[in-house]
């Protein structure tokens, strides 16, 4: 016997969307439904950016007691030496995401949202409208939003199914690691493979980073800042190997050494047509991610994807099924928790019957930071997106891109300790549609990060 449940809403995934919307519908006086498989507040909040961040403090923690002498800040005995214990870095963020995860749990409840602990639900088609079932318990609404988010991608690499699963790890499970690895070996150097690989070169491991592109990050990114990112890791002690076109692996020390120091894995790539041969301790696997969409049977429910298994939107993000949504990363595009809660918002506003804001309202504005240290931040068009017959403006590692017919600005760049504060004053002036000289004549109190915005107008100058 199946048990029949309706509701006015049904949000699959507890996403940085679909959280926040659930408690808005109640208190419309709606009945709402969220349906989660694992975790209440998603990825950001239990594997992404609230625990990554957390360990992140912990490295930097780690980095600046090493240069405290340089400060004239001694321990009594010299330079201070650290040790860093893993566990204690695990705990302190397991604490804080056990308090952000909570908070989220308490505000569904209080506000009266029926939570499902869904593990294999799919979709199907049924008389009345789209239900989805889990088990014998099948849960049918008058509308339907989908922000089951994405997870990471495991890349073909040869040898990879040899290495015991302790050593092969994800974005996810390298969290719960309990010692510094001897040698990380991070394949990918976007911004999972960049933050990761700064984190535990700081809190003491070996990390080599191997990327298939000739430059970190994406192509389209600043050349110029990129390879500033490049030197800055390489600073710290990182390798880094490019156009890593062919790599294998395999599970077998070659020397006692090799055994001695707990660096089973033997690494073959072949950068640029040369080869390099090296030992690690543990992969870490940061090559993208991929949507959850692949056990929810949408196409039953006639939901058309991708190829790679996104849900494409209107600009009001109703997927091609009328009274079907789908929200963050499931639909593509920049993935951010910034860019998966403004969905929150443009829905919120659509569902009101507002003249609301789209995705396409925020084309060109969405932000990004990588969260190294110092930062890589960045608004508007890419390096490699950008239109021809604009102005270049770089001063040091801060960049600007101006529409000379207009001196409005279209796009920033900056390598910094806080770049994306820096960047937020910049997205200001975009948002307000200020000039260029408007920025540049502003009076900002010193020393702060921002009054590094009055010099980069006086910095070189180029048509692009
Ligand atoms: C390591 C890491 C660091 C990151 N750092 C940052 C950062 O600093 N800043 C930033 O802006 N972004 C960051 N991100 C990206 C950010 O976490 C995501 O963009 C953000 O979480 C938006 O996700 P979402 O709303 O699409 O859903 P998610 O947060 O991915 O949540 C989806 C939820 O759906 C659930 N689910 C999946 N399938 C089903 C199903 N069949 N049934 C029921 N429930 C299901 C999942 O369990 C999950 O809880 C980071 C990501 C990672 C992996
Ligand atoms: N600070 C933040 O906002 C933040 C932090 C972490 C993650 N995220 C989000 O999560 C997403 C996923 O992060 P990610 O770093 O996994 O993906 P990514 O797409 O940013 O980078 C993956 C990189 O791996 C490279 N690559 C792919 N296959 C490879 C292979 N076989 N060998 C070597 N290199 C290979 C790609 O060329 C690419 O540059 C990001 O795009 C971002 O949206 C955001």
């Amino acid at each position: 016997m199946s048990t029949y449940l309706h509701y006015d809403a049904l949000i699959l995934g507890s996403g940085q969307a679909g959280t926040p919307l659930a408690s808005h519908l109640r208190s419309l006086n709606l009945s709402v439904c969220l349906v989660e498989r694992a975790h209440i507040g998603g990825c950001c909040v239990n594997e992404g950016c609230t625990p990554t961040k957390t360990m992140v403090a912990s490295g930097r923690m780690a980095y600046l007691v090493r240069r405290a002498t340089e400060y004239g800040v001694h321990d009594g005995e010299g330079t201070p030496r650290i040790t860093v214990a893993m566990q204690e870095v695990r705990e302190r963020k397991k604490d804080i995401v056990d308090s952000f995860r909570g908070g989220g749990e308490k505000r569904l409840e209080a506000a009266g949202v029926v939570v499902e602990a869904g593990r294999r639900g799919s979709w199907g088609e049924e008389r009345g409208g789209l239900r989805w079932g889990r088990g014998k318990k099948v849960v049918t609404a008058e509308r339907v939003f989908v922000n089951v988010g994405c997870r990471p991608a495991r890349p073909e690499v040869p040898g990879l199914d040899d290495i015991p699963l302790e050593r092969v790890l994800d974005s996810t499970s390298i969290q719960e690691l309990g010692e510094v690895p001897g040698h990380l070996v991070v394949v990918g150097g976007g911004y999972i493979g960049l933050e990761f690989a700064q984190l535990f070169r700081r809190l003491g491991a070996d990390v080599s980073i191997i990327h298939r592109g000739p430059g970190l990050l994406s192509r389209n990114d600043d050349p110029e800042l990129v390879q500033c990112m490049q030197r800055i890791l390489e600073e710290d002690g990182i390798d880094i190997i490019f156009s890593a076109t062919s790599t294998t692996f395999s599970n077998s020390p070659s020397s006692s050494a090799e055994e001695a120091h707990d660096l089973p894995i033997r690494v073959t790539t072949l950068s640029a047509g040369e080869k390099k041969d090296f030992h690690a301790s543990h992969i870490l696997l940061a090559t993208g991610r991929v949507p959850n969409t692949s056990t929810l049977n949408l196409s039953s429910a006639g939901i058309s994807t991708t190829s790679s298994g996104y849900i494409p939107t209107s600009p009001s993000l109703q997927t091609n099924i009328p009274g079907i949504y789908a929200m963050g990363d499931v639909k593509g595009g920049p993935a951010f928790t910034h860019v998966s809660y403004d969905d929150f918002r443009i829905l919120k506003a659509h569902l009101a019957g507002e003249t609301a804001r789209t995705t396409e309202d925020r084309t060109g504005l969405v932000p990004s930071v990588v969260y190294t240290d110092p930062q890589f931040a960045h608004i508007g068009p890419k390096w490699g997106e950008l239109p021809k017959g604009r102005g270049l403006v770089s001063y040091s590692m801060l960049k600007a891109v101006i529409d000379p017919s207009t001196n409005k600005i279209i796009s920033f760049s900056a390598i910094a300790v806080e770049a994306g504060e820096i960047m937020a004053v910049v997205q200001m002036a975009m948002v307000g549609g200020l000039t260029w000289m408007a920025v540049r004549d502003a009076v900002f109190a010193h020393p702060s990060w921002a009054e590094c915005l009055n010099n980069l107008w006086g910095g070189e100058r180029k048509e692009i």
